[in-house]
């Protein structure tokens, strides 16, 4: 059954207040929950979100609260954008107002900190009585900055349940909006998570000038290191080939708008990762998330040379043109040998 009735996207930060416009855009009334009262006096009587879409007029579909009961109860649907460090707090906001009929669907890219887990993984962990066989994630190459201006952009939802996957889709929808569905919850949520640290390398890489080579090799050795913890941690390969893997590396590694890539490319001109982070003002997640997927690789016993490297230069203060020396130095081999199997022909095998 398609989703018809009211709709809560928390929290008004960059990417929920363009999700609230295509929401808007399709003719949905759109209810937005933040925290800070000041912005939601901004976007009911003016509005806009000036701190994060600045000179962005929003559709008067869009109307903001700052009480989690207001925006959540009796909605056909919730669209939960918080920072991976807020997710579990705002899960718990989230809980006693929730119907278990509600269409849930995030679409955070991130870890959490100390227990690695996925995204869906705290929401079906704090939310016990829905059922988390239907959350949906949506991800894929989509800037806020582009989405708002309803720039062409593609993105995928996953979810175990494929009517609530296709309910997601059927919501999200629109002539510049364009939605996939997919089953690969872990896949979708692993490649929008750790494309953000080969984001920062990329960021890294052209502010000390290394060059086109260097990027197109991060982007295609960092898929290979994606590809390689994604399908330990259950994924399937196929959705890195696809918009929450090499297309949202590619979009997040190449943008102007990327927080990761702006993050970089500060480290790069010698600010600290605490100054980058202050001077950002926006939640730049691939540094946790280098953490995170740093000891996940420990954990799974998988190769992760750029990971491994950015961990070090952003928590150990290794110098950048070192970790490049360490990753260029390391011993000779086969460009496909960690993915080697038995179903592969030639002389490999
Ligand atoms: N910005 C984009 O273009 C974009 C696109 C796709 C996915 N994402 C993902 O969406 C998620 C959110 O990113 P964003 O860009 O919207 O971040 P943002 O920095 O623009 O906004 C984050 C918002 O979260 C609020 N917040 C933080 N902690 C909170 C808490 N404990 N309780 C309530 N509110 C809290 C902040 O006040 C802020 O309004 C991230 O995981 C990001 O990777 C962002
Ligand atoms: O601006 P970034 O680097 O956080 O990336 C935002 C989105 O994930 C791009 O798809």
């Amino acid at each position: 059954m398609p989703v018809s009735g009211k709709t809560a996207v928390l929290v008004a930060g960059s990417w929920g207040t363009a999700i609230a416009s295509v929401l808007a855009d399709n003719g949905r009334d759109v209810l937005l929950w933040s925290r800070n009262r000041d912005q939601v006096r901004e976007i009911n009587e003016e509005h806009c979100n000036s701190r994060f879409l600045p000179e962005v007029l929003l559709s008067s579909r869009i109307r903001a609260t700052d009480s989690m009961e207001e925006a959540v109860k009796d909605a056909e649907a919730v669209v939960v954008v918080a920072p991976s460090s807020a997710m579990r707090d705002i899960a718990g906001q989230l809980k006693p107002h929730l119907s278990p009929d509600s269409l849930l669907i995030h679409a955070t890219k991130g870890f959490e900190a100390g227990s690695l887990k996925r995204m869906s993984e705290v929401l079906a962990e704090e939310l016990t009585s829905y059922d988390s066989n239907r959350l949906v994630v949506l991800s894929g190459p989509s800037h806020a900055e582009e989405v708002i201006r309803q720039c062409p952009t593609t993105v995928v939802v996953a979810s175990l349940d494929k009517e609530a996957a296709e309910q997601a889709q059927d919501l999200l929808i629109n002539s510049y909006f364009r939605v996939y569905t997919n089953p690969d919850v872990i896949g979708v949520e692993v490649g929008g998570a750790l494309k953000n640290i080969i984001a920062l390398g990329a960021g890294l890489s052209d502010g000390l000038d290394f060059g086109d080579n260097a990027k197109a090799a991060l982007l295609t050795r960092g898929l290979a290191e994606i590809a390689r913890l994604g399908t330990a941690m259950g994924a399937s390969p196929l959705t890195f080939a696809g918009l929450a893997g090499i297309g949202d590396l590619v979009v997040t590694c190449t943008s102007r708008h990327s927080r990761n890539w702006r993050a970089g490319s500060m480290l790069a001109q010698g600010h600290s990762l605490e100054e980058v982070l202050t001077r950002m003002g926006m939640v730049v997640e691939g540094v946790k998330t280098t953490q995170a997927a740093y000891q996940l690789s420990r954990r799974y016993e998988i190769s992760m040379p750029i990971t491994e490297q950015l961990y070090h230069v952003l928590f150990d203060g290794k110098n950048p043109k070192t970790a490049v020396e360490h990753l260029m130095g390391r011993g000779p081999r086969h460009e496909t040998e960690e993915i080697a199997d038995d179903t592969q022909n030639g002389w490999l095998r």
